[in-house]
C-alpha cells in the first residue's frame, strides 16, 4: 500500500511558489530522506504531508488527507517539527500528549505503559518528572520524538530531528527511525547531514527551488548531483563499506 502519495502539489506563501508541482509516492516500509539546500521547500512539503498546511493532492494510506479527522490522522501519522516550544509541564506529560487521540478524559493503563516504554526506548526515563522548560536542546528534541512515537503512528515524519543532538544521540535517533521502519512503519525525514542520511535511509529525494531534482537509492549519489543541487564540489569515498560525501575545500563552482 502507498503510505503517502503527492500529486502535482503546488504551495504558495505570500504569492511566491514554494512547491512547484511535487509528485511523489512512498510505499509502506520505506525509509526516505529528503535533502536539499536551505529554502528548497523541504519543510513545507513535510508540513503538507502532515496535514499542517492546507494543500490539495496529498493522500495518506490511499485516502485524501482531508477525509481524515484530526484524531484519525494522528493515529496514522506523527510529525516531529524542527523545534518545539517547551511548556510548563513535565516530560512525562508532554509525551502523554502523544496519546491524546486515543484518550478519553483520563489516560488508560495502556497510555501510561506506552509513554513509559517510549521514554525508556529513547533513554530519557530519568527526565520523566523534569519540567520541559528546563531541558537542554537535545533533551527537548528527544522528548519531541518520544511524543511522536507515543502516537504509535504508521508513518513518522521528522524535520531535521538530529539537529542539536550529540554524536551518539544522532545515531540513536536514526537507529530509532530505522527500527520503526523495520517493524513495519514508514519514515520520511528531512535532513541536512547527507552522510547520516546515507548510513540509514534507503531512498533519497533531493529538492531545489520547490522541485524534486533527484529521487532514488544510493546509486544516484554522484558528485555531479551535489554540484547541481548545492553548487558544491564533493568527492565520495567508501569507508567501511559506506559511501561518505566529502565537500572539497575549494568547493565553490565557477
Ligand atoms: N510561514 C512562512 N511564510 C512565508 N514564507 C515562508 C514560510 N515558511 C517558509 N517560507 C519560505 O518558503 C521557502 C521554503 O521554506 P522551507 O522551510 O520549506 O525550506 P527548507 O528547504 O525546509 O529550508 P531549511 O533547510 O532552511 O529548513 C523559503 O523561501 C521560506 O522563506
Amino acid at each position: 500500500m502507498k503510505a503517502v502519495k503527492v500529486k502535482g502539489l503546488y504551495f504558495t506563501y505570500n504569492g511566491s511558489d514554494v512547491l512547484k508541482g511535487i509528485t511523489l509516492e512512498v510505499e509502506e516500509g520505506e525509509f526516505v530522506a529528503i535533502l536539499g539546500p536551505n529554502g528548497a521547500g523541504k519543510s513545507t512539503l513535510l508540513k503538507c504531508i502532515a496535514g499542517l498546511l492546507q494543500c490539495s493532492g496529498v493522500e495518506v494510506l490511499e485516502r485524501s488527507i482531508q477525509e481524515y479527522s484530526r484524531d484519525e490522522l494522528a493515529k496514522l501519522l506523527a510529525y516531529v517539527p524542527q523545534r518545539i516550544i517547551p511548556g510548563f509541564m513535565t516530560v512525562f506529560d508532554m509525551v502523554l500528549l502523544g496519546r491524546r487521540p486515543y484518550m478519553g478524559l483520563r489516560p488508560s493503563r495502556r497510555d501510561i505503559e506506552v509513554v513509559t516504554s517510549t521514554l525508556k526506548k529513547l533513554d530519557i526515563s530519568h527526565l520523566a518528572l523534569k519540567h520541559s522548560n528546563r531541558l537542554s536542546g537535545g533533551e527537548l528534541q528527544k522528548v519531541s520524538i518520544a511524543r511522536a512515537l507515543a502516537q504509535e503512528p504508521k508513518i513518522l515524519l521528522m524535520d531535521e530531528p538530529t539537529n542539536n543532538l550529540d554524536l551518539k544521540s544522532q545515531l540513536d535517533v536514526m537507529e530509532i527511525a530505522k527500527n520503526f521502519v523495520s517493524s513495519g512503519g514508514t519514515s520520511i525525514i528531512v535532513m541536512h547531514d547527507v552522510n547520516l542520511a546515507l548510513r540509514f535511509a534507503e531512498r533519497f529525494i533531493f529538492m531545489k527551488n520547490g522541485e524534486i531534482v533527484a529521487d532514488g537509492g544510493k546509486e544516484i549519489l554522484k558528485p555531479r548531483l551535489f554540484e547541481e543541487v548545492y553548487g558544491v564540489k564533493v568527492v565520495i569515498h567508501e569507508v567501511s563499506g559506506v559511501p561518505v560525501v566529502i565537500p572539497l575545500h575549494k568547493h565553490s563552482l565557477p
